[in-house]
């Protein structure tokens, strides 16, 4: 037979017709749904008379619109935000189907929870409209983001017609220097090829580094594969993502839990596969990154300084890249390091797990952030968020001058609601530094955890590994 890439398998394997033209009919093991888009989609369905297909593999949760201040209630911070939790609610109630309420121990974001509940597993396709759920490509799933509307035919009869993608392999060699992460990897990736440089691909990573970085890890580099326009990314699952999996809830259990590793232990990509694309990126040149503009491919070394124009003329417009300089508030040769902030924001699907949670820890640990700086940390879930504070994290943070918030996306993107201000400079944790993505003229500089909690001590952008 001929040699398969592990998208090839989950394909072939999902794959119920050839509509032709490259599409395929394949058939859907789990539906995501959160308030701010999948709300929409149930209530669709229901208007239309339709019921879903298989509730028990339809999952919804409350995280993008739900007020993260410390005590919170239904009614968000956000002018419309209740309207969205209360549909989503009753549509997912009367769908029959798991809800992952307010006040639910397992609610949180929607890419955080699925791993922690096993609800993705290996070879599943797993479907969310929401761009980010790339990330769960992770644990060696097809996981990739959709429409509403699609979300409402997934839902109503568990397939989809997909466009079959191309494959691309980024193999990582070697390993990451300590004290880069796998954030770092991530913004080194775009910044070296673009943020079009995966455009339409499925991107596996493999090599060395990959296999070296635990499950969130994991989760933190595929995550950022929509910023790199990809149709989605994945990690062939191993023993890490094994070890990671049992005795998880909706993990297979007993004999089943046997059975369903030996068959995952043959999704891996044939050795002799070949992908469309291959690219090769040797871990050792990486190093902590930042963004200085607008976009995540706007993004270098923290040690370096804004670039030229020269320097980016072959993906920025000159147009684009002065835009850029003046929203954030920047020139060109400007160094980044000593830059001061006025914020800083550790949360996300990206960075907000329990390891990210403890590196930052670790590094806040008897120290407090600078004068005038607004810090804020909100747990991914609240999973995490007690796993955090039963090993004392939640202190830790409150007395190093951190707000310690409840579980949601918060203000990784702005919904109407909470920001932090016109020209205000942010170091987030997040993925994503467009204009006015954290509130109206809000500056954003992405980087790591690590970064952001150093760069809160110092009121400046700093190089996490020379904390003093
Ligand atoms: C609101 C939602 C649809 C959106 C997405 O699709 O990604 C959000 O999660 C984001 O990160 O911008
Ligand atoms: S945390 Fe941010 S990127 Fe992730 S799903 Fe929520 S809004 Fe989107």
């Amino acid at each position: 037979m001929k040699p398969r890439t592990a998208f090839d398998k989950m394909w072939d394997a999902h794959r119920i017709a050839d509509l032709g033209g490259g599409t395929g009919l394949v058939l859907i093991d789990r539906v995501l749904l959160h308030e701010r888009t999948g709300g929409i989609a149930l209530k669709s369905l229901a208007d239309a008379g339709r019921s879903v297909h298989a509730p028990a593999h339809a999952f919804a949760t409350m995280d993008h619109v739900v007020d993260t201040l410390p005590g919170r209630t239904d009614r968000t911070t956000m002018p419309t935000g209740r309207d969205f939790i209360v549909a989503t609610r009753e549509a997912a109630r009367a769908a029959g189907i798991t809800l992952f309420d307010l006040g639910d121990s397992r609610q949180g974001i929607v890419h955080v929870l699925s791993p922690e509940q096993g609800i993705v597993l290996p070879g599943v396709t797993l479907v969310c409209p929401d761009s980010h759920t790339c990330s769960q490509g992770a644990l060696g799933a097809l996981a990739w983001g959709i429409g509403s509307s699609e979300a409402e035919h997934a839902l109503a009869t568990s397939t989809l017609r997909v466009q079959k993608p191309k494959t691309m392999r980024i193999t990582i060699d070697g390993r990451l220097a300590p004290g880069v992460t796998p954030k770092d990897l991530a913004l080194h990736l775009l910044g070296r090829f673009g943020s079009a440089g995966a455009k339409g691909h499925v991107v596996e990573y493999s090599g060395e580094a990959v296999r070296a970085l635990d499950v969130e890890g994991r989760l933190t580099l595929c995550n950022m594969a929509t910023e790199f326009s990809a149709f989605s990314a994945l990690i062939a699952a191993d023993e890490t993502v094994f070890a990671y999996l049992k005795g998880r809830p909706y993990a297979p259990s007993g004999a089943a839990w046997e059975a369903a590793v030996a068959d995952w232990r043959d999704l891996a990509s044939d050795e002799d596969a070949v992908f469309d694309v291959e690219l090769h990126v040797d871990a050792g040149e990486v190093c902590p990154m930042v963004t200085w503009g607008t976009s995540p491919q706007q993004a270098v070394r923290l040690d370096r300084t804004v670039p030229a124009f020269d320097a980016v003329a072959g993906r920025d417009t000159r147009e684009a890249y002065d835009r850029a300089l003046a929203y954030m508030g920047l020139e060109s040769g400007a160094p980044l390091i000593g830059l001061p902030i006025d914020a800083a924001f550790i949360g996300s699907c990206t960075n907000s797990r329990l390891s990210d949670l403890r590196r930052a820890g670790a590094l806040l640990q008897g120290r407090h952030v600078a004068p005038g700086i607004r810090a804020i940390c909100v747990p991914g879930s609240s999973m995490v968020k007690a796993a955090a504070e039963a090993e004392g994290l939640d202190r830790i943070f409150l007395a190093a001058g951190f707000e310690w918030r409840e579980a949601g996306c918060s203000m990784c993107f702005f919904a109407g609601g909470e920001s932090f201000g016109a020209q205000q400079r942010v170091i987030s944790s997040t993925n994503r530094n467009f204009e006015s993505r954290q509130g109206p003229g809000t500056r954003t500089h992405l980087a790591s955890p690590e970064t952001v909690a150093a760069s809160a001590i110092a009121g400046a952008i700093v190089d996490p590994r020379t904390l003093a």
